[in-house]
């Protein structure tokens, strides 16, 4: 029997589009509730408030799926200013067409449930049955600087990735428009022109649409872009330094001819981009031995753009593994090209990185 995840890909996309009506108006706000977490990396109101309305509705329309998630509620237990300004915003949200709230279901009954909620996240994934993997922001270093961030869900099913959905508030709807990698000095008042969902079931393509605050409208299929001469392709990279070696990838570009500065952007949206043609290749090259990329950090990222056309491997050449548990443990950075020029691409960076 085939699968089409029709009801999986519904209500993650409204699940996402009500969310980033949370996050969108914290990025507003110049008090974004940051704190640290162990690792020392940021955490806002808007990851937490983001994650508790996405989960909301996942346990409400399948309670039986196991979730990952990247934040959890602890820091919140001990900080009850913290816990209420997240449990205020997720109280307020809603999404403006009164049929998909209906649609989305459950709700958060009060401030524990929140907390409960959050940590169902918790879940160790796995190559065994259905697991959504949660990035409630992704980049939220581009969200505190102004710049893109994504809101990140995928659904995994036997480790393969069958879903996935990325909500891009500060992208331009346009999927013609120039790549954008921050949004320019208008981002505290203006969001005119911004906002796109981009979303990929296997075997069905890819599509994006307005991200929008209403009824989800018609998506319009998107597709990468061929390159055919690689002097006028250009990278998508991180912004961060630590996330990307950035002088390997610039010798790597230097021997395939590309003449383009990379284009730094954070999160996801680098997917997102290139799926649409917006950019060509997604380099993220290891710069520590240690770090192990994270499952949410790709899994919907990773479909979009093979569904649109591209392939997405890691340095050595293998796709990426979404069994392995909350990590991509086996794998080892990532490569996301257009089918045809994949191969040529990760030869040379095979070469640059002393691989053969
Ligand atoms: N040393 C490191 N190497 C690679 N990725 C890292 C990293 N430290 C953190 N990250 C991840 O990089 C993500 C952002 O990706 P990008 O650099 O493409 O914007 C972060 O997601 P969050 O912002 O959700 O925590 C985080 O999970
Ligand atoms: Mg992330
Ligand atoms: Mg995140
Ligand atoms: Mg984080």
């Amino acid at each position: 029997m085939t699968t089409l995840y029709t009801r999986e890909l519904e209500i993650a996309q409204l699940a996402v589009q009500r969310a980033a009506i949370l996050t969108k108006r914290v990025f507003h706000e110049k008090a974004k509730g940051t704190v640290s977490k162990d690792d020392k990396s940021p955490v806002t109101i808007g990851d937490f408030g983001a994650q508790a309305l996405i989960i909301a509705a996942l346990r409400a329309n399948f309670p039986h799926d196991a979730i990952v998630a990247e934040e959890e509620a602890a820091q919140l237990r001990e900080d009850a200013g913290l816990r209420e300004l997240i449990w205020g915003l997720v109280q307020e949200t809603r999404l403006e067409d009164v049929g998909a709230e209906g649609l989305l279901g459950g709700g958060v009954k009060d401030v524990e449930d929140m907390l409960e909620v959050i940590d169902l996240g918790r879940s160790e994934g796995g190559r065994r049955g259905r697991v959504w993997t949660l990035d409630p922001i992704d980049g939220t270093k581009g969200f505190l600087r102004g710049g893109q961030y994504a809101l990140a869900l995928a659904l995994l099913e036997d480790g393969d990735v069958k879903v996935g959905v990325l909500g891009c508030p500060n992208l331009p709807v346009d999927d013609a428009a120039p790549l954008a990698a921050d949004i320019g000095s208008d981002h505290q008042t203006d969001d005119e022109g911004r906002g796109v969902i981009f979303s990929a079931v296997v075997g069905q393509g890819a599509t994006s649409r307005p991200l929008g605050t209403g009824a989800l409208t018609e998506g319009k299929k998107i597709s990468m872009k061929t390159v055919t001469d690689m002097a006028s392709a250009s990278f998508c990279e991180s912004v961060e330094a630590g996330h990307s070696n950035q002088s390997e990838s610039a010798q790597i570009a230097q021997r395939l001819g590309i003449t383009k500065p990379s284009v730094r952007m954070d999160s996801q949206a680098k997917y997102g981009s290139i799926a649409r043609g917006a950019g060509d290749i997604y380099l993220r090259l290891p710069t520590s031995k240690t770090y192990q990329e994270k499952i949410w950090d790709h899994a919907g990222g990773d479909l979009i753009v093979r569904e649109a056309g591209g392939q997405v491997t890691d340095t050595k050449g293998q796709r990426l593994d979404f069994g392995v548990g909350r990590t991509l443990a086996s794998n080892s950075g990532v490569i996301a090209a257009p089918a045809g020029v994949h191969g040529q691409v990760l030869e040379v960076v095979q070469q640059v990185l002393g691989l053969k």
